[in-house]
């Protein structure tokens, strides 16, 4: 599991930098701008250290020192002023502050605190370990999340492909990922310098296909004002990757599958014979095997295409990657949309999250958080902000809406049974079992008016 540190400042430029050096080490990052509320945030997430300024503009960053050491003491925490007072450096020491270190803060000075908390820290914060995954962690466009079994399985395959130049056919449901794993197979390869080139099948007319795919002489058709080069020569000794396979016209399969066989092809208007050596890669959600049968696809293309297939599961079926899922991708929309590091309560996410199928996958999860943390009114993501990125009201919500004051049921009654019987007030005192005058004081005590 990894480590957890909560930085409280006041300067945003701190928490930032806090933010940045941290989150390169592999850490989770909650901040907090005033000492209460880190507190209170403390309490919650017990991180494994806080990073803590003694003038804070709330309250005394000592006192917030003394009640994290007292309340949860296996918290370390790391004292950072701007002031060299020897007073507060020996009075936080004695309350059990791990380290004192003086702003500007020296990330070399930081890098040797933390290592001397892997020392005595009984969870073995290991800085160099870190460091690597702070490395791996790049938003890499082909870095992809998973420890399911199934996930493992499919980094198997792709390991056993990367360096070759094995035609591979991807399957699976829209937005698990299959785009990411076609990237991580040509971006971890010793191709990886060659273009990648992405041929959106979908969006191919038969009568335009040829032209996208091999190019086309200038004067090969009217219109064709200068020459064009297709995305099979882009691809070079790179990879073109065929997105949505499935869509791809029959007459373009049929120019594929003479491309697969050949490995040259000619543009549009030209006898030039060009030889290509360029990786294919393929995807699609669609039931290849239903559509050879209809005879929407051709069974032969399907056999040159899948010489290997990687079949990505859908989330639904591999949800014990949620958690590390979503610490993956609120941490990629906090860096793309500039947001600060929302931070969560991982087990309530879990359990929220959990509970949902996922039609739309990865892609559906992404999205849902990038409402809530668009959405969220502080740095941390509550329930009630997963719950409404869900389009869907938190149990919490729902059981407030469900369960009324004793009151307010009794005055609904009371008028359901007045408009059940017409404003019979004798009738209306039988049923309710009460006289008269209580039914009257009643209905002066609820504001219920006449007949409404
Ligand atoms: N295992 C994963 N780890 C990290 N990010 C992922 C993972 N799987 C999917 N994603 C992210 O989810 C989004 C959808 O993924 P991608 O476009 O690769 O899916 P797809 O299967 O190709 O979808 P479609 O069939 O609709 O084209 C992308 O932003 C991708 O980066």
């Amino acid at each position: 599991m990894e480590s957890n540190v909560l930085v409280i400042d006041d300067q945003p430029s701190i928490l930032e930098s806090m933010n940045v050096f941290f989150q390169q080490r592999g850490w989770m990052v909650y901040t907090s701008l005033k000492g209460l509320k880190g507190l209170a945030m403390a309490r919650k997430l017990k991180p494994d250290l806080v990073i803590l300024d003694i003038k804070l503009p709330d309250i005394d960053g000592l006192v917030v020192l003394e009640k994290i050491k007292k309340e949860i003491p296996q918290t370390q925490v790391i004292i950072i002023t701007a002031y060299q007072d020897m007073e507060n450096t020996i009075a936080s020491i004695k309350m059990g502050a791990f380290e004192f270190i003086h702003k500007p803060i020296d990330i070399h000075e930081m890098d040797a605190a933390l290592y001397k908390l892997s020392k005595i820290s009984g969870k073995g914060v290991d800085v160099k370990n870190q460091q690597i995954q702070g490395k791996r962690f790049n938003y890499d466009m082909s870095y992809i999340v998973g420890k399911s079994m199934a996930m493992k399985e499919v980094f198997k395959k792709i390991a056993l492909v990367t360096d070759s130049r094995v035609t591979v056919l991807i399957q699976g449901e829209s937005g698990t990922g299959k785009e990411l794993i076609a990237k991580a197979i040509h971006f971890q390869g010793i191709y990886k310098k060659q273009p990648f080139i992405v041929m959106d099948c979908s969006t191919l007319v038969d009568t335009l296909a040829e032209s996208e795919l091999f190019g086309y002489e200038k004067g090969a058709f009217t219109g064709a004002d200068s020459t064009f080069v297709g995305r099979l020569e882009k691809a070079g000794d790179g990879t073109i990757f065929f997105d949505e396979i499935g869509e791809m016209p029959l007459q373009t399969q049929s120019k594929l599958l003479r491309f697969l066989h050949e490995k040259e092809f000619v543009r549009v208007g030209s006898t030039k014979v060009i030889r290509s050596n360029a990786r294919i890669l393929a995807a699609t959600n669609r039931e290849l095997d239903t559509m050879m049968s209809q005879k929407s696809f051709r069974e032969d293309l399907f056999h040159r295409l899948s010489v290997m297939t990687i079949h990505v599961p859908p989330l639904r079926d591999r949800k014990s990657d949620i958690p590390l899922l979503a610490d993956y991708l609120i941490k990629k929309i906090s860096a793309q949309t500039h947001m600060q590091v929302k931070s969560f309560d991982s087990d309530m996410l879990t359990h929220i999250f959990s509970r949902y199928d996922w039609p739309g996958n990865v892609r559906q999860l992404e999205n849902t958080l990038t409402r809530a943390v668009l959405m969220a009114k502080s740095s941390l993501l509550t329930e009630e902000d997963l719950y409404a990125a869900l389009g869907k009201i938190s149990e919490k919500k729902q059981k407030s809406e469900l369960f009324k004051p004793l009151c307010e049921v009794e005055k609904d009654y009371i008028i359901k049974v007045l408009d059940a019987f017409d404003w019979h007030f004798g009738k209306t005192c039988r049923i309710l079992g009460i006289t008269r005058p209580t039914l009257r004081s009643k209905l002066k005590k609820y504001n219920i008016g006449s007949k409404r």
